[in-house]
């Protein structure tokens, strides 16, 4: 691992903070009780802007405004065409600001600028696009019915939706929420991560540029006690789409069901192995589970980092490993030579850090890292464990930061069910040449999402969620739309007709 600070300041391209105000009604406006809160760099613990604290009351009224716009606005009475058209001109303008939504991220996210500038901005406008395009192919069917009636179904929006997006990603799970809803003619309320508020005015301020009506989308930035506890439990809110941890999923669910038994989707934690057999290509296999755990410093919730690896490469996997951490750099993420950046607050850094002393008390041996680096900001060494047994808590729980646990097997059968031996089940990957080992493998984990020879294998058409305690329901693809939709069964008496 190389440290980098004091990154060359000419790169670096901080950008000016514009929107800090909650966006209700298509308009930037003070919280109703006129409270903010600090927004972090987590490179140096320094305030970036004091945004809007919403609360309950300020819930209140964006769920009025989305109401109204749901009930009696244009947008989910237009056609799939023209919501296309506006959701088309939404992309382009993400695009026409790629930089400035890539320094918000990188500025608020510890993200690392160059990435969200090539990948993460501009597959957050190809997600609109993508829904934007199913927008005006929505449709029910026609049923051969058993007696005497013509019926048909609709597919209708669901209503007013509720989006409370985590901080990893905050453009891609700000998109993956609202492209579907709006291409489905939902209105709706996003509360963004208090860590992470910046990009999400942004985009708002962006959808009004396009179009949207007034009171479609609206941005309230706040605490989840408050704000986002107060779109789960809304009697006037239809549906909640709800990414972030377990616990808080847990209570999201609770909250819809005793308020109006709103459906929810819940995107939530994971621990995922990343299976490696004897036959493959270590060099390469190395670089991707490294990969698998270290993306995004750790903080998503698909990385692969219970690696299993097969006895018969486990020691030279291990020498690849180490040399290629080696080389893994950490530091400013706006300088274009760093992996890694900060995490992406104090509270994530030290619960970090807590799962690493966790670790080396129980008798895991620290093969990379183990540290926090010196200096301001949260930053964490690379962190690569070893001789991990199944019932530490290192292999059990979901860690969120740059920490690979690495497990010897001998058997297919050993693995699988280790790997399943988990109360998550969110993704799995699985390295190896041989199809019948894949094949059985793919269909014995029990888990949303499975690559082989292959990690972070995103696709906008690919349906991502969980089994188990991940969660349920999918974001991305066809079935994160229908969750959008509701159908109605229309059936009327056919009279006199010689055919059903
Ligand atoms: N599946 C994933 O992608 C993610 C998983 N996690 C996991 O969760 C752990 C803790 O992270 P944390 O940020 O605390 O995750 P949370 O689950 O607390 O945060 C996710 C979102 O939920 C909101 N929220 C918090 N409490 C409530 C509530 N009572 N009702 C409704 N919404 C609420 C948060 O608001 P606020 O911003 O105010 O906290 C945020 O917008 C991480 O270490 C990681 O293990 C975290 C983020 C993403
Ligand atoms: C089409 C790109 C989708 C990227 C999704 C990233 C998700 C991360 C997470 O759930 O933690």
């Amino acid at each position: 691992m190389t440290v980098q600070n004091g990154s060359d300041k000419s790169q670096i391209k901080i950008p000016k903070i514009k929107f800090t105000k909650l966006f209700i009604n298509g308009e930037f406006i003070d919280s109703i009780s006129g409270k903010t809160f600090e927004t972090i760099d987590p490179r140096s613990g320094e305030v970036i802007a004091k945004i809007a604290e919403g609360d309950k009351q300020d819930i209140d009224l964006a769920v009025k405004a989305a109401r109204e716009a749901f009930d009696n606005g244009p947008w989910p009475r237009l056609p799939g065409c023209e919501r296309r058209r506006i959701m088309l001109k939404f992309a382009d303008l993400i695009d026409e600001n790629v930089e400035e939504l890539a320094g918000l991220d990188a500025i608020d996210g510890g993200k690392l600028y160059n990435f969200c500038k090539i990948a993460d901005i501009p597959s957050a406008a190809e997600t609109i696009r993508y829904f934007a395009g199913a927008a005006d192919k929505i449709h029910g069917s026609t049923l051969k019915m058993s007696r005497e009636l013509h019926a048909y179904t609709l597919r209708e929006p669901i209503g007013v939706v509720g989006h409370i997006i985590p901080w990893n990603f905050p453009s891609q799970m700000f998109v993956m929420k609202v492209g579907p809803a709006l291409a489905a003619g939902c209105t709706m309320v996003v509360k963004p991560a208090e860590q992470t508020p910046l990009s999400a005015l942004y985009y708002a301020h962006l959808a009004k540029l396009a179009g949207i009506p007034d009171g479609v989308l609206n941005v309230v930035t706040g605490y989840g006690y408050c704000a986002g506890a107060a779109i789960s439990s809304h009697m006037d809110i239809d549906k909640v789409s709800f990414t972030g941890s377990t616990e808080v999923g847990r209570l999201v669910m609770q909250a819809a069901a005793t308020s109006n038994l709103k459906p929810v989707s819940l995107e939530l934690g994971g621990k995922s192995p990343f299976i490696i057999f004897n036959d493959v290509d270590v060099d390469k296999v190395a670089d991707l589970a490294l990969q698998g755990t270290l993306f995004n410093k750790g903080e998503i919730c698909v990385a692969g980092s219970r690696v299993f690896v097969q006895e018969g490469i486990y020691d030279k996997f291990l020498v690849k490993l180490v040399e290629k951490a080696k080389t893994w750099v950490v530091g400013d993420p706006f300088d274009p030579n760093v992996h890694q950046g900060p995490q992406v607050d104090k509270k994530q850094y030290e619960r970090i850090l807590s799962f690493i002393e966790h670790g080396k008390r129980e008798g895991a041996t620290l093969l990379t890292g183990g540290k926090p680096l010196d200096g301001k900001g949260y930053y964490i060494e690379p962190t690569i464990f070893t001789d991990v047994s199944d019932d530490m808590i290192i292999a059990k729980e979901e860690i969120f930061g740059p920490v690979m646990s690495v497990m010897k097997f001998k058997t297919m059968e050993e693995v699988i069910k280790r790997a399943n031996a988990t109360k998550y089940g969110l993704a799995a990957g699985i390295m190896t040449n041989d199809l019948n080992i894949a094949n059985t493998v793919s269909r014995s984990i029990r888990a949303g999402v499975i690559w082989i020879n292959c990690y972070f294998a995103f696709d906008r058409d690919l349906p991502y969620g969980g089994y188990k305690m991940s969660g349920f329901g999918r974001d991305l693809g066809m079935e994160s739309l229908n969750s959008y939709l509701q159908v109605k069964s229309v059936a009327m008496p056919i009279h006199d007709s010689p055919w059903l």
